[in-house]
Order: C-alpha cells, then sequence, then structure tokens
C-alpha cells in the first residue's frame, strides 16, 4: 500500500540575502512525506528563484500528477524537472534503504554579514578551517582587500570564493592583483570568476587561482573535463536532479580527477540533511557547502545539528495533497 502527502512552506528570509541581484524574502517549497507498507521516505522540492528554470507552480504542477501515479502502484519515469526530480528520489531512496544515514555536518563556513562575527565563527570552526565568500558584487579592490585581510587574521585559513561569473578578465585580473603567490595558493578554488568559461581558464592560468564549475555544470552539452587550473566541479541537486543523475555527475568528474562538491540551493534543514548524507556517500573527501540554514529563521521537519534555530513539525505545515 502507497500514500503519499505534499506539504507546502513559506520561511522569512534574513533580511539580506540577495541571489542574482533579486532580494529573497522568503523560501517557498514542498515537502514530501511517502510511504510504503512499514517504510517511509522524505523529500524536498524548492526550485530556487533565479536559478532553477522551473517556478515552484510549475514544480507542483508536474510533482502531483507524478505521486498520484506512484500512489497508484505504476513505475514511472523521473520527472524533467530537477528539483522534482531531486526531492521525489530522495523519498523514495529512503524508502528503500539506499540513501545511507550518516550526514556530512561539516560545511565551507559562509562568510558575510558582520566582519566581527565571521572571525568568530571561523575561529570557532571545529577541524580544517574553510571558509566561503561571494566575490564581484562590489569593486574587486573591495573583494581583494577584504580576502586578503581575512587570510592574514586567520593563518591556517583556507577560502573557496564565488564569483557567479560577474567579473570580466580585467576585473578579475585585478582582484588577484592584492592578493600575494602564498594567498593565491590558499584559495582552494574561485567559483565561475569570469563572464564565460574561456575567460575563466585564462584567468586560472594567468593568476595561479584554482577555479571550479557550478553555473557550467548545469548548461546543455557540459561534460566534466580534466582542464589547467580546474579543480573542482559544484553539484546543487536541486538543479541538477535525481539522487541517480547527481551519482553520474559524481562519477564522470571523478573519473577527470576533479574534486565534487555538494552544495545547497538554500533548502531547508530537511534538504539540507539529506544533502549532508549525499555528500558523505558520493563524495566523501570533500567538505560540502551547505552553509545556508541560517539565511532562514527556522528549521523544518528534522533538525540541523548544532542549530539553535526553531524547529517546526510536519503537523504544523499546510498539507496541499494527500492520496
Ligand atoms: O556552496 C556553498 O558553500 C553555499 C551555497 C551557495 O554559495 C549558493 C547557493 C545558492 C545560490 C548562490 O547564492 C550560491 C552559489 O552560487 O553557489
Ligand atoms: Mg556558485
Amino acid at each position: 500500500m502507497r500514500r503519499a502527502k505534499v506539504y507546502r512552506y513559506c520561511l522569512p528570509m534574513e533580511a539580506g540575502v540577495v541571489l542574482r541581484n533579486q532580494r529573497l524574502k522568503t523560501r517557498d517549497g514542498l515537502l514530501i512525506e511517502l510511504s510504503e507498507g512499514d517504510r517511509q521516505g522524505w523529500g524536498e522540492v524548492a526550485p530556487l528563484p533565479g536559478f532553477s528554470f522551473e517556478s515552484l507552480e510549475q514544480a507542483q504542477q508536474a510533482l502531483l500528477p507524478w505521486l498520484d501515479e506512484w500512489q497508484r502502484g505504476e513505475n514511472i519515469p523521473e520527472s524533467r524537472l530537477p528539483s522534482v526530480a531531486f526531492g521525489v528520489s530522495c523519498a523514495l531512496a529512503e524508502i528503500a534503504g539506499t540513501l545511507p544515514e550518516a550526514g556530512d555536518q561539516r560545511c565551507a563556513v559562509l562568510c558575510h554579514g558582520d566582519p566581527d562575527e565571521i572571525l568568530m565563527q571561523l575561529h570557532q570552526q571545529p577541524g580544517e578551517k574553510l571558509g566561503k565568500i561571494k566575490v564581484g558584487l562590489y569593486e574587486a579592490v573591495r573583494d581583494g582587500l577584504n580576502v586578503s585581510l581575512l587570510l592574514e587574521s586567520i593563518p591556517e585559513l583556507t577560502l573557496r570564493l564565488d564569483a557567479n561569473r560577474s567579473w570580466s578578465c580585467s576585473k578579475a585580473a585585478a582582484f588577484a592583483s592584492y592578493l600575494t603567490p602564498e594567498q593565491r595558493a590558499r584559495i582552494r578554488f574561485i567559483e565561475e570568476p569570469c563572464n564565460t568559461r574561456q575567460h575563466s581558464l585564462e584567468f586560472a592560468e594567468a593568476s595561479g587561482i584554482a577555479i571550479a564549475w557550478d553555473e557550467s555544470t548545469r548548461e546543455a552539452g557540459f561534460v566534466a573535463q580534466a582542464q589547467p587550473g580546474v579543480v573542482a566541479i559544484v553539484i546543487k541537486p536541486t538543479l541538477i536532479g535525481s539522487i541517480q543523475e547527481c551519482q553520474q555527475r559524481v562519477l564522470e568528474a571523478q573519473r577527470e580527477g576533479l574534486q565534487v562538491v555538494f552544495s545547497s540551493s538554500i533548502e531547508s534543514s530537511l534538504g539540507l540533511t539529506q544533502l549532508a548524507r549525499l555528500s558523505a556517500w558520493l563524495s566523501p573527501e570533500s567538505i560540502p557547502g551547505l552553509d545556508t540554514l541560517d539565511l532562514m529563521s527556522a528549521q523544518l521537519v528534522r533538525p540541523w545539528a548544532g542549530s539553535h534555530l526553531p524547529l517546526i513539525d510536519a503537523e504544523k505545515l499546510e498539507v496541499i495533497w494527500q492520496r
């Protein structure tokens, strides 16, 4: 006997969350609860505005008929919408027991907001000290000095940076000019520094700073490839698709010697805990990029270890559909 239930959530976001020049006031998404016999599974379907091609409404329109058929016992191919395919595959994997329980709760600390607080957070980070900084939103000089200062303040710190393709070649070069060769080596990678892939490759070669592909991985025809200066690919499952699709991408990248970093698309604590499990399972060597829970006002259904945000239980959420 199969059962399916869909909840809708809407969580206020911290005031300053800006994504691709748009302010995200609330994070909206769906949670799915499936059961088959005595097994249960949860999943999260939450397209990210400005990043996902599908809207939440489109995801919902694809999800409900899919679940309806599944509930009636059909075996149906996965949805073409990545957020739907990802959420459904997590719920099914939990039912089948194929998504291991152990999660990697290490994180690259997202460095934004009050500098004193960032320093405190990094000092308190257990184990390896790794931060992630968004660059490219302001002048290159500001980013360059900011990164350089942070590296000077914490000698054992290494950084991931993310420019979201916002630099021209000259801006990228200007940024690098504020960093010494020793500081450049402590940047694990910059995600998508320049507005084209070719310019990013040229920047890596000229600056000696390693790069990673994030946006590129979602472009038609992208194939992970060993290239000079490229060290990693970032996988955001909500934007990529099912667990099986992610597994495929991980294998392709690892075959080319590239590191795979699982990263959040700002999911709730439920989705984040599943991403931590996926990362521990499929890319155990790599610290995932999941430090986004504090951008939200609450956790949903499952807690993230160490978070002090209030936890909202499923009973408190709006049920929009069930069979
Ligand atoms: O990857 C991480 O460490 C955290 C997640 C993160 O940086 C992002 C998540 C979603 C959208 C963007 O703001 C950003 C990214 O571009 O990678
Ligand atoms: Mg990125």
